[in-house]
């Protein structure tokens, strides 16, 4: 009690609607998942002055959520504070103690021997697969809109976020694994049920603390189907890294003339060096997975919805994807660095609608952030990326999607924490230049392919806000080729 009155003390001054001792906001805190996460979003507005900060009590545990770009960099960047928090704890029976979720002691080793592996001489290898996956979307996207090989519709209608994903979930696989699990074109797919089901699961756990103990959540027919997939997603990954690893030792840890480098067999031939731990290559690729084709599907849907709310910035991206592929039906390393526009267009949706809209930190210090406000070490910060990429101080107009923001001259004097969907810091996104250049190549054979027109309004869409941020309901597009698909 004690401890609690002191931490009520030291936040004292930090905005924060009224609540009560023990209690926190329990009594005004909305029950539904969507009503809570408009109340975090929320509260933002209601407290706009600096420090951009407020506090939620959950219960007795105080949630500092923080909205501004300086007093981001003050968290991200202050070496105390690299412990995720108490939330993440739900991901570790899928992903164990891996990079996403390890505490500080444990990360540190890790990230520095990961981190050679998103290489950009290691990614540009990727680029084929980018290319083959991203084709097979365009004929997909061809036969939803009746334009294509068998299909009866002809209202051009199609909810773009399934296809996406199921694009991205294929470049995944085959980037990390080195195994196809063709999501694109097969149906029924064990793996690929458990990939989706797991995230749902997961979400739904989330939202629920009565199911946060383990022993409970057991009992519930969501646990009992989060265990179901769990256990098909280990074997999976179990069985392609063992199979892989026999392979390579057969060929006494060497690569044939021509095969494609894997995450997987940069992390068997380290643990075969005894750099890393073999134990460890399982959480890795599990994380992988999770990390690696959500996020980015999410990223690439909002982005086309974007572009086809706004004609005269598709038309310009187009005519740049035009410019820069000159007919070639293949997008190489240098068409991606020429794509300017395009990445302008993929930040500007990230911006608004940022695939990881929170983060949790755990501070191992005090931290002070502004001039008579400490936070108290062991508390938890909400970094509400969703707000900072929305204060009004570093973004005239916040809600209006304008690519060119992101154009150089244009970028003079912002904050550079004022952007941030891939996190900052030393404890930023591993794989960030990997998703910039993927979306970069499926967005091109989109735009090369197609003129897009999105069916929904922004404020027509509800988001489901969890780890990831997704529309509720998808996101509809009506989709008219430009010429023949290719
Ligand atoms: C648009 C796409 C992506 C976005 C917006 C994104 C965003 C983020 C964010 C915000 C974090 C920090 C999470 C936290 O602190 O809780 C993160 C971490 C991470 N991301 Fe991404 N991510 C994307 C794509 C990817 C891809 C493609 C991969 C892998 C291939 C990946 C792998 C990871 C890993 C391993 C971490 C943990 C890093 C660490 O703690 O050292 N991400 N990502």
């Amino acid at each position: 009690l004690l401890a609690h009155l002191k931490t009520r003390d030291a936040l004292e001054k930090v905005h924060q609607p009224r609540g009560y001792p023990l209690l926190g906001h329990g009594l005004i805190a909305k029950p539904d998942p969507e009503g809570f996460v408009n109340q975090i979003f929320g509260m933002g507005y209601l407290y706009p002055s600096a420090p951009r900060a407020c506090v939620l009590w959950l219960g007795p545990m105080p949630i500092t959520v923080i909205y501004s770009a300086e007093l981001l960099e003050k968290i991200v960047c202050n070496s105390n504070h690299l412990n995720k928090g108490f939330a993440y704890k739900l991901l570790e029976p899928w992903l164990g103690q891996s990079l996403l979720i390890s505490k500080k002691d444990r990360w540190r080793p890790k990230r520095k021997l990961l981190t050679p592996t998103f290489h950009y001489d290691i990614l540009k290898d990727f680029v084929p697969v980018f290319n083959e996956q991203a084709k097979i979307l365009v004929q997909k996207m061809g036969a939803a809109c009746g334009k294509g090989k068998g299909t009866a519709s002809t209202s051009g209608k199609v909810e773009v976020l399934e296809l996406v994903t199921l694009c991205m979930l294929d470049i995944i696989c085959e980037t990390s694994m080195g195994r196809s699990v063709n999501a694109q074109m097969q149906k029924d797919s064990e793996y690929v049920w458990a990939v989706h089901t797991i995230n749902k699961c997961v979400s739904e756990r989330t939202r629920n603390p009565f199911t946060w103990p383990e022993p409970i959540y057991k009992l519930t027919s969501n646990g009992r189907t989060h265990s179901r997939c769990i256990q098909l997603l280990h074997s999976f990954t179990r069985q392609v890294i063992d199979e892989r690893a026999a392979e390579l030792e057969r060929s006494d840890w060497k690569l044939g003339d021509g095969d494609r480098m894997a995450f997987l067999d940069l992390l068997l031939l380290m643990a075969h060096r005894g750099q890393m731990d073999p134990k460890d290559i399982q959480e890795e690729v599990d994380t992988f997975m999770f990390e690696g084709h959500d996020t980015t599907s999410n990223g690439l849907a909002w982005t086309l919805h974007f572009l086809g709310c706004n004609k005269h910035v598709q038309i310009r991206a187009q005519k740049e994807v035009d410019e820069v592929l000159q007919g070639s039906e293949e997008g190489t390393v240098e068409h991606i660095s020429q794509l300017k526009y395009v990445e302008c267009c993929l930040k500007e949706a990230l911006r608004l609608c940022p695939s990881v809209p929170m983060i949790l930190r755990e501070l191992g210090a005090d931290q002070p952030i502004a001039e008579d406000v400490v936070l108290p070490r062991g508390t938890h910060v909400l970094l509400n990326l969703f707000l900072v990429h929305r204060d009004p101080s570093q973004w005239p107009q916040p809600e209006t999607f304008n690519p060119d923001r992101f154009l150089p001259e244009n970028s003079i004097g912002r904050h550079p924490f004022a952007f941030a969907p891939f996190s900052a810091g030393s404890r930023n996104c591993i794989g960030q230049r990997f998703a910039i250049m993927e979306e970069k190549v499926v967005l091109a054979h989109i735009l090369r392919n197609f003129t897009i027109t999105s069916l929904q309004k922004r404020h027509e869409i509800r988001t489901d806000v969890n780890l990831i941020m997704r529309p509720q309901e998808g996101l509809f597009v009506k989709l008219e080729p430009r010429n023949k698909l290719s």
